[in-house]
């Protein structure tokens, strides 16, 4: 693994002469109470990368995500997404889409009116969706479920759902806020490979957030990790780890040293913290 250095803008070599998919460009926010939740952070996220926002709690993980999604407007500095600010990104053809922490499924409505909810609040055509929903339910494995209502659903078919809800806009850019955080282990670690194995296939730009060091390693191609009060990047990683990554990657050496090296930087995020604090 690489450290980068927390000034460091660009991303890693591997990425360093790709299309910039994100651009955040010294974006602060502080909120309407005078909470700071984010001092400036300067980072270039490039096309096709997985990127996971790892730190403590309330180190303003959200606050960057829904900022990059146009949810919240930063106090200071801007955002571009693949070079628009992006209130613009109508006139563009890429796409993103949010997946938050719980799915919020409608629960009077089947799994494939919930997915398809995108598409008709965008009008798209009843028979072009139903097609991009089924493709989208395939693409999680939930195909045989379209007709099921999310109460007949586990936990982890349910996030699926949500993924797959994610999906069917066909997004280049996909901003997921802890998505599997109240899954079990197992779940948990059956989705995070399903998941590389769709940003794979579908060459997508991932921005993860996690709390889990190991989900971070498994996943990312690069980590940033941020500390709190204010929230702000101080350090970054490079998971300089070929794809696909395999369930035996886990249990081998070097993702014992990743995951030590990002819990070291982890203690030093929370630590800064308590200084602050004190
Ligand atoms: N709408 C808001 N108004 C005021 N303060 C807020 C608001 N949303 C978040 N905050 C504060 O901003 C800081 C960053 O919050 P944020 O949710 O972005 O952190 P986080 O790293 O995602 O936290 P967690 O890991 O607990 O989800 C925290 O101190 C939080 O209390």
């Amino acid at each position: 693994m690489n450290r980068v250095e927390p000034d460091t803008l660009a991303p890693p070599t591997a990425w360093a002469h790709a299309t910039p998919a994100v651009e955040i460009l010294s974006a602060e926010k502080t909120y309407p109470n005078g909470t700071q939740a984010l001092l400036p952070v300067d980072l270039k996220i490039a096309e096709g990368e997985f990127i996971t926002l790892l730190g403590p709690s309330g180190c303003g993980k959200s606050t960057l995500l829904k900022m990059v999604a146009g949810m919240l407007e930063p106090t200071d500095g801007r955002l571009l997404v693949w070079r628009k600010p992006v209130a613009e990104l109508h006139d563009c053809p890429h796409k993103l889409s949010f997946v938050f922490q719980s799915a919020t499924l409608m629960p009077w409505a089947s799994v494939q009116t919930n997915v398809r909810l995108p598409l008709d609040l965008a009008g798209v055509p009843r028979k072009e969706a139903d097609a991009r929903v089924a493709e989208a339910l395939e693409l999680v494995g939930l195909d045989k479920f379209a007709g099921a209502l999310p109460r007949a659903l586990s936990g982890g078919m349910q996030m699926r759902v949500s993924i797959a809800r994610g999906l069917v806009t066909q997004p280049d850019l996909l901003l997921m806020d802890e998505p599997f955080g109240a899954l079990d282990e197992i779940t948990r670690h059956r989705l995070d490979a399903d998941l590389l194995d769709l940003w794979r296939k579908k060459k997508l730009t991932v921005i993860f957030v996690t709390h889990s060091i190991h989900e971070a390693v498994f996943l990312s191609s690069r980590v940033i990790m941020m500390a709190a009060r204010p929230g702000r990047v101080v350090e970054q990683f490079t998971i300089d780890e070929p794809y696909p990554r395999t369930p035996d990657f886990m249990v081998s050496p070097q993702f014992s040293r990743y995951a030590k090296q990002l819990q070291d930087s982890l203690l030093r995020a929370s630590g800064a913290h308590e200084e602050t604090s004190r």
